[in-house]
């Protein structure tokens, strides 16, 4: 098992560098591995299973910032789910992936979305539901819009994808990086603890106080 890393932030002058952990859950063979591989590698492999846990890195330099993706694709196989939790802990993004030609897959994809809530504050993870395997149109069992209908309703990232053709697997990952940096941004904007103030009105002199004792 890779080693976990602490994220981190560099600020050197006006382009920062982040690195998130970013974690692929879902059903065993709805294409967690060939998403991975695909957008990191940009190829596609009939056989990539999953045994644990493997991991990839990749690194997108964006006029804006580096933001550093630590990829984390998880095994689907019940047998592994009991160790689940230590790969999903600390993450920044999650994909659920399922698979549109079965159904159940999407099923699965909901309950882990109920275990990361239990986990994570709604600000503290980017969800993103991945419906996998656009290219097998003829054996389609969930439509696009169940799918984006649960995503607006919990308000998770949606795209429809294909590892094997090739379809939107960048667009889903830089959906992530993008709403990421939209979370930086807003925490970098919002006032900092150190700006807050209350007022003691025992001694009717305003105090500072720090938020986080
Ligand atoms: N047609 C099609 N097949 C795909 C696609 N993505 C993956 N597959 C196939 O689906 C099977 C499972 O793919 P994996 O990437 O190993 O799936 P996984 O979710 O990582 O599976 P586990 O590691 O067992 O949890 C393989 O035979 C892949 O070739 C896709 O977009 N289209």
């Amino acid at each position: 098992m890779a080693q976990e890393t602490t994220p981190g932030t560099s600020l050197e002058g006006s382009h920062p560098t982040y690195t998130y952990k970013v974690v692929l859950l879902g059903s065993m063979s709805v294409g967690k591995s060939s998403l991975a591989y695909r957008y990191v590698k940009n190829d596609f492999r009939e056989f990539l299973p999953t045994v644990g846990c493997s991991f990839f890195t990749y690194t997108h330099n964006l006029e804006s910032a580096t933001v550093k993706f630590e990829i984390w694709d998880t095994a689907g196989q019940e047998k592994y789910q009991s160790v689940c939790h230590l790969y999903y802990r600390n993450a920044h993004a999650a994909l659920l992936v399922y698979d549109i030609a079965k159904k159940e897959t999407l099923k699965k994809a909901k309950l882990w979305l109920e275990e990361l809530e239990k986990k994570f504050l709604p600000d503290e993870i980017v969800i993103a539901l991945v419906g996998n395997k656009t290219d097998l149109a003829a054996e389609r069992e969930v439509t696009t819009e169940e799918g984006a209908e649960f995503a607006r309703t919990n308000g998770l990232l949606f795209m429809e994808t294909s590892a094997k053709s090739n379809h939107q697997v960048n667009d889903i990952f830089m959906a992530i990086v993008q709403e990421l940096l939209r979370r930086e941004k807003e925490k970098a904007s919002a006032p900092s603890p150190h700006e807050r103030s209350t007022i003691d009105l025992k001694e009717g002199t305003p105090k500072r106080r720090c938020c986080w004792l």
